[in-house]
């Protein structure tokens, strides 16, 4: 059952007196019970992604030029911000790479995981901090109990993460926005909260859109990938196919880039270059400067063609497929 959809999705910033999309023509879909991964780099648009699917754009400088975003069958693209703020929080959620700049410093843990509690569900706050307590335990923070009286800074980096997802996941939404959550904490720490998070998903069915340009986080938590490149989604689908035979030369640059065992000693491949800046976009493929496949029809548009099932690729290189532009 698809719980968020997302249909040709265009944000764009006005740099200089002129709109440039920096999310462009970007569809997904996401069903109950099902983590999709949005990797790339920083600044190819991932988190003004979810920024959209939450009503955060910021304004006046952003805006959701075109699309629409349906959520549990409702179409959310443009309501009023009154209307926003009953959704976010309680059908939709975000998790963030940093909790300190989320999370008050000077209210207590029980009563900022009570607080949509309070907002969404009209409970009494002896109510709200009682489902509270329960929730922390639900994340396993230690001494839940004694705890619920502390403050932030009280808390180590996973444990406050722990917290953030214990207030995401308070009133049971249906769509889970986490974004790189797991970047900031050491390995150790990343791995048991990417496993606390799958842990909570199965048990409560929501659907989880996962931004980070980690693969190797992908391969732990997602059911499908959707990569991104300068604004465009230029590959997608299910994470063992990605993994198998990934379609797009920036997929298969941003594999380069993991660690490997048998590559110990050798220099790891950064990707040569950088991406654009958005008002600087090539025309057409928007990876081909950086591409070591480009040949002639990169500057036209490219289709995302299907080499699979579920598995589409922007590349007319790789696939054989040249849009007629
Ligand atoms: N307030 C803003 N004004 C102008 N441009 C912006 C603004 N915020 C983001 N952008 C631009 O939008 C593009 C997409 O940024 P976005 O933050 O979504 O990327 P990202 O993939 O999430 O990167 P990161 O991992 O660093 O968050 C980038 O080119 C960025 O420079």
């Amino acid at each position: 059952m698809t719980v968020l959809s997302v249909e040709g999705l265009r944000t764009e910033f006005r740099i200089g007196g002129v709109w440039y999309p920096a999310v462009k023509d970007v569809s997904f879909a996401l069903a109950r019970n099902e983590t999709l991964a949005l990797v790339g780099e920083s600044g190819c648009g991932k988190s003004m992604t979810a920024l959209s699917i939450m009503g955060l754009v910021p304004a006046p400088a952003g805006r959701i030029a075109a699309g629409r975003i349906v959520l549990e069958g409702r179409e959310i693209t443009g309501l009023p911000e009154a209307e926003l703020e009953r959704i976010r929080g309680d059908r939709v959620a975000m998790i963030f790479q940093e909790p300190m700049t989320s999370l008050n410093p000077v209210m207590t843990v029980g009563d900022q995981v009570a607080e949509p509690l309070i907002r969404h569900r009209g409970l009494s706050r002896r109510e709200a901090l009682k489902q509270a307590l329960a929730l922390l335990e639900e994340v396993k923070i230690p001494s839940a109990a004694a705890r619920l009286s502390e403050y932030p800074h009280q808390f180590s980096g996973g444990m406050r993460q722990r917290v953030m997802i214990a207030m995401a996941l308070a009133c049971e939404p249906a769509v889970l926005l986490a974004d790189e959550p797991t970047t900031a904490l050491d390995v150790t720490i990343q791995a048991q909260v990417l496993g606390l998070l799958a842990d909570l998903r199965a048990r409560h069915g929501t659907a989880v859109l996962f931004i980070t340009h980690n693969l190797g986080v992908v391969a732990q938590i997602a059911d499908r990938v959707a990569v991104m490149y300068a604004g465009e989604i230029v590959e997608e689908g299910p994470v063992e196919a990605i993994f198998a035979a990934p379609g797009h030369p920036y997929t298969r640059a941003l594999f380069a880039t993991i660690p490997r065992m048998d590559r110990v000693g050798q220099d790891l491949a950064a990707i040569p270059g950088r991406v654009p800046a958005l008002d600087s976009m090539p025309q057409g493929c928007r990876f081909a400067p950086r591409c070591p496949l480009r040949r002639d029809g990169c500057e036209r548009d490219q289709a995302l063609v299907a080499v699979d099932e579920g598995h589409r690729v922007r590349c007319h290189v790789t696939t054989g497929a040249l849009a007629d532009a």
